[in-house]
């Protein structure tokens, strides 16, 4: 079994990854991102997919046109861990940030 993530390995998430937000009333980081267009944005979310599928660590998601949301926790400890934090640097590393 995965373990949440402790008080300061938090702190430390939140520091380092700062597009990502804390989420009311959920143990959760969340992300926006905006593109050009659909085609972009799908393009990006194919992208997350892979990774996702390599990881086993899927995201909570979702798509509006150019813009595509994202929400990161770890059903299998009902929180945040390392795995939220390995998928949104790789998620990160893919829009150069
Ligand atoms: C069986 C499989 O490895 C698990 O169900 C994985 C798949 N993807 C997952 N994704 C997320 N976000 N949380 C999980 O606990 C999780 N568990």
């Amino acid at each position: 079994m995965i373990a949440k993530l402790t008080d300061p390995e938090r702190v430390a998430a939140f520091a380092e990854l700062s597009a990502w937000q804390k989420v009311d009333g959920r143990d959760a980081m969340q992300r926006s991102f905006r593109f050009k267009d659909f085609v972009e944005a799908w393009g990006f979310m194919n992208r997350v997919a892979l990774l996702a599928e390599k990881q086993d660590h899927h995201p909570e998601w979702s798509n509006v046109y150019n813009r595509v949301e994202i929400l990161l926790t770890t059903h299998d400890c009902k929180g945040l861990s390392a795995r939220d934090v390995t998928l949104a640097r790789a998620i990160d590393a893919l829009v150069g940030k």
